[in-house]
């Protein structure tokens, strides 16, 4: 069974070896996650190399070598030379730094998920390899009737908590203000789409904290 993880990589290094299609959507989630990224490859794809341009992200153009593994958090293995694909994983694997390998998944110790973004919410698909197009396919299916404002509703959540943080000490009192606001009712109104009501019945939990505002 795959560990699912959301990781922090902002300032992180993190090496994608490889410079075509794959490669390229490997760096795109990357970028999104605010990584250091350091390209490997003779040849990459226009976008590729205008992400170099605007020192988005450092192109060396050339062949693999051992020795680039060393400065990377993770590292994707992301030529169509099978033989050079495992050489990165089994370099990452002495070096205990984690490795996707495109070509042959179980080389490696991570896979990539499908992920839709709703602002600071993502959901994230993984079929553990057996369909990356099913899970894309889900994704998208998803993506109908988890619209933006889920995003909204989120980052409200996110403030409200913050001010129960602030003003109640009590855990379980915390607990039982959140369990109460998003109990039947909340999910009925956001599944029908109504926002406007879910948002007032937020906000109605905000006033019963700080009646003052
Ligand atoms: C195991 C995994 C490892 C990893 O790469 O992390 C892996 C492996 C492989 N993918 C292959 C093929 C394709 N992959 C895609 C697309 C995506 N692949 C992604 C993830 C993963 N792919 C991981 C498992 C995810 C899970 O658990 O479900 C997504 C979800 C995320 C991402 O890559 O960012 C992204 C869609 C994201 C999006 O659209 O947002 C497409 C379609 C397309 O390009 O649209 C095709 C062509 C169609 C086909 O072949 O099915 C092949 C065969 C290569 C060959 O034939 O040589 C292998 C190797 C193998 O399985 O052996
Ligand atoms: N995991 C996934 O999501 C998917 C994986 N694949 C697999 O990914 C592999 C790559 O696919 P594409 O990006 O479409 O291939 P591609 O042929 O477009 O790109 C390969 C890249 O590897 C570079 N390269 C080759 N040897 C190198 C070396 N020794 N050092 C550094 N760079 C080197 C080339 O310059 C080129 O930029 C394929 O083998 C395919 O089987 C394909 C689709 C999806």
């Amino acid at each position: 069974m795959l560990y699912p993880i959301f990781l922090r990589l902002d300032g992180k290094k993190c090496l994608v070896v490889g410079g075509g299609q794959v490669a390229e959507r490997k760096i795109a989630g990357l970028l999104q996650a605010g990584a250091g990224v350091l390209v490997v490859s003779p040849e990459v794809t226009e976008r590729i190399e205008g992400w170099a341009g605007a020192g988005r992200v450092m192109w060396y153009r050339r062949l693999f070598q051992p020795d680039d593994v060393e400065q990377a958090h993770l590292v994707y293995a992301a030529t169509d030379d099978a033989a050079v694909n495992a050489r990165i994983a089994r370099e990452c694997q002495q070096r205990k730094i984690w490795v996707n390998v495109v070509d042959d998944p179980e080389r490696g110790d991570f896979y990539l998920p499908a992920v839709l973004r709703r602002g600071h919410l993502q959901l994230a698909v993984s079929t553990g390899g057996q369909s990356p197009v099913f899970a894309r396919k889900l994704r998208d299916h998803l993506a109908r009737s988890i619209g933006p404002e889920y995003g909204e509703i989120n980052d409200l959540l996110g403030e409200l908590r913050q001010i129960l943080l602030a003003r109640i000490p009590d855990p379980g009192e915390r607990q039982r203000i959140m369990e109460g606001l998003l109990a039947e009712g909340f999910w009925e109104d956001l599944v029908r789409g109504e926002m406007e009501k879910v948002k007032e019945r937020i906000k109605n939990v905000f006033g019963d904290c700080w009646p003052q505002s």
